[in-house]
């Protein structure tokens, strides 16, 4: 059963939801009361997200595709919205990352990072909005990182893409707030998943790199970052909120290299 009602009779549907921050995200909407769809590539993660939202009382399914493929995100959203009546919540959350020096990056491995979060939002935002904006109104929520700002090297292909998605958020949520629709980003810092953790700190050197990057000096959980998602996409609390970011990084994006013994100054 649902413990609270924040977004009954609303659904949502999460791309990346089978897994990481995308799944914490989904079982947080569920948990409010919401119905929910997650879409990703492979079926079994995304059918044990479905298990985890169901436990909450609400309706749940995914659809399975890639979101590189524009008609295959248009028809799984349309489905969406013919399944479950609407569309209140789009979270863009997929994405494809590996740590790379620029010099190195082959034009395969740009485009297939830049594909997947860059074009692969785009794809689901213009698709979801067509419902939104039919409906009369809706939230869409990036999931970006700092990195888009500040820097970090081996990132150029995921820093120029969720930086376009940044340039994207302020873009639509100019074009489409007096319709309704509220665009805004999150920017989680690092965060226990397994694909970051293979992707961007596979050994104990890079882990304690990265961790040396956040003034708050700790990763933060999928769930942790799900409970400011949830705010974000709550017209009751942040319904005036549209094309901003919010950090959930222990202060990551000052880009300040952080001292455990904070005496000794820079
Ligand atoms: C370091 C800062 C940390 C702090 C901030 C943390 C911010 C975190 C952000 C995140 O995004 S975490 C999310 C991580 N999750 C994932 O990455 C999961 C999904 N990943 C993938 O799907 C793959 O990694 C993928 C490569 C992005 C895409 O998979 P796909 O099957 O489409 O690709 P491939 O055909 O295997 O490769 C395409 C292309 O990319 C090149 N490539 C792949 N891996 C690497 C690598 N490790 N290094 C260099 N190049 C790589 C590959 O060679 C292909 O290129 P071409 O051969 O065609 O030129
Ligand atoms: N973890 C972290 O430290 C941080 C993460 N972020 C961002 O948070 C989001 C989630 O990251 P996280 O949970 O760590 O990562 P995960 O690797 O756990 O999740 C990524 C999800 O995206 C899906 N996905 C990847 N490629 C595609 C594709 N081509 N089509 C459809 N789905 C795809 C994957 O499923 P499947 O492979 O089955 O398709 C997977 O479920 C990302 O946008 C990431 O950039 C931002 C800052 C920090």
């Amino acid at each position: 059963m649902s413990e609270s009602t924040e977004f009954a009779g609303k659904v949502a549907l999460v791309t990346g939801g089978g897994s990481g921050i995308g799944r914490a995200i989904a079982v947080r909407y569920a948990e409010g009361g919401g119905d929910v769809v997650v879409l990703g590539r492979r079926t079994e993660p995304l059918e044990e997200t479905v298990r985890l939202a169901e436990k909450h009382g609400v309706r749940a399914g995914f659809a399975s595709c890639d979101v590189r493929d524009a008609d295959a995100v248009t028809a799984a959203v349309d489905g969406v919205a013919a399944d479950f009546g609407r569309i209140d919540a789009l979270v863009n959350n997929a994405a494809g990352n590996f740590v790379c020096p620029a010099e190195d990056l082959s034009p395969g491995g740009w485009r297939a990072v830049v594909d997947i979060v860059l074009n692969g939002t785009f794809y689901a935002t213009r698709a979801a909005a067509q419902h939104m904006l039919a409906q009369g109104g809706g939230s869409i929520l990036n999931v970006i990182a700092s990195y888009a700002w500040h820097g970090h090297p081996g990132t150029v292909h995921s820093a120029a893409a969720k930086g376009g998605i940044l340039a994207m958020t302020r873009t639509l949520a100019s074009e489409w707030g007096a319709r309704g629709v509220r665009v805004n980003c999150i920017s989680p810092g690092p965060t226990e998943t397994e694909g970051a953790g293979a992707a961007l700190w596979p050994t104990e050197q890079d882990r304690a790199r990265v961790l040396g990057s956040v003034p708050a000096a700790r990763f933060t959980t999928p769930e942790e970052v799900a409970e400011s998602a949830a705010f974000l996409l709550d017209p009751r609390r942040a319904g005036y909120i549209t094309g901003d970011v919010l950090s959930v990084d222990g202060g990551q994006w000052l880009g300040k290299v952080v001292y455990a013994d904070s005496s000794k100054g820079s």
